[in-house]
């Protein structure tokens, strides 16, 4: 088996950190069900939805490669945060993360036919006070509709942190570091 993967991921910010690590792989999006069950702890939450959308991509037949699925949740007063839904939910949300430290949880995991693999790596993050008039403004851009936590670092909302502790790309949706060495645990094993 050579070092090439299947992406089994919709997001431009995955495709662009996996081109990042060299590593070859063709893209694909898998239809999962994202929702948290009853009382799933967050950390427990990502890691499933990981190994949901790597394993949904071996179902759909991809199965000469390992596929790889991630997921990202904002996790505040033990509470995960996914994509906001509207502007409320996403200004509830964002008064949230105002003035505070949270946890950015992205899991990944690799599958094949015969085994599957994942980490969870987390993240602290920590926001700068916002104003009502800066939340709305920042809804307005169109940034924070497709992103976890209703914000993403790597654009108009890198501007609310103040201090970052932890991996950068797993906040973007995909750490580096932890995939290229869960790759080569699971092409070992
Ligand atoms: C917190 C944060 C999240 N995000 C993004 C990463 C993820 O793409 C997204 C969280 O949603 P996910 O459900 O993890 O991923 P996705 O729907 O974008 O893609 P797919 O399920 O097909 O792999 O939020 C940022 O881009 N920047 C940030 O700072």
């Amino acid at each position: 088996m050579t070092n090439a993967v299947y992406l089994a991921s919709a997001s431009p910010r995955r495709k662009e950190l996996l081109t990042q690590l060299g590593i070859e792989f063709t893209q694909f999006s898998v239809d999962a069900d994202e929702s948290q069950l009853p009382n799933e702890l967050p950390y427990d939450y990502v890691e499933r939805l990981a190994r949901l959308k790597a394993q949904s991509g071996v179902a759909l037949g991809y199965t000469d490669r390992p596929v790889l699925g991630s997921d990202t949740v904002v996790v505040i007063d033990n509470q995960s945060l996914g994509k906001p839904c509207d502007e409320n939910d996403f200004t509830h949300t964002l008064k949230r993360l105002s003035g505070n430290t949270h946890q950015v949880l992205t899991a990944v995991a690799f599958a094949t036919t015969d085994k599957v693999l994942s980490c969870v790596v987390s993240t602290n993050v920590t926001f700068k006070t916002l104003s009502d008039d800066e939340i709305h403004t920042y809804w307005q851009s169109g940034e924070p509709q497709d992103k976890a936590g209703g914000y993403g670092i790597q654009g108009l909302g890198g501007r609310f942190v103040t201090h970052i502790s932890g991996s950068y790309f797993a906040v973007v949706g995909l750490p580096l570091y932890e995939t290229e060495q869960l790759l080569q645990t699971f092409l070992r094993g």
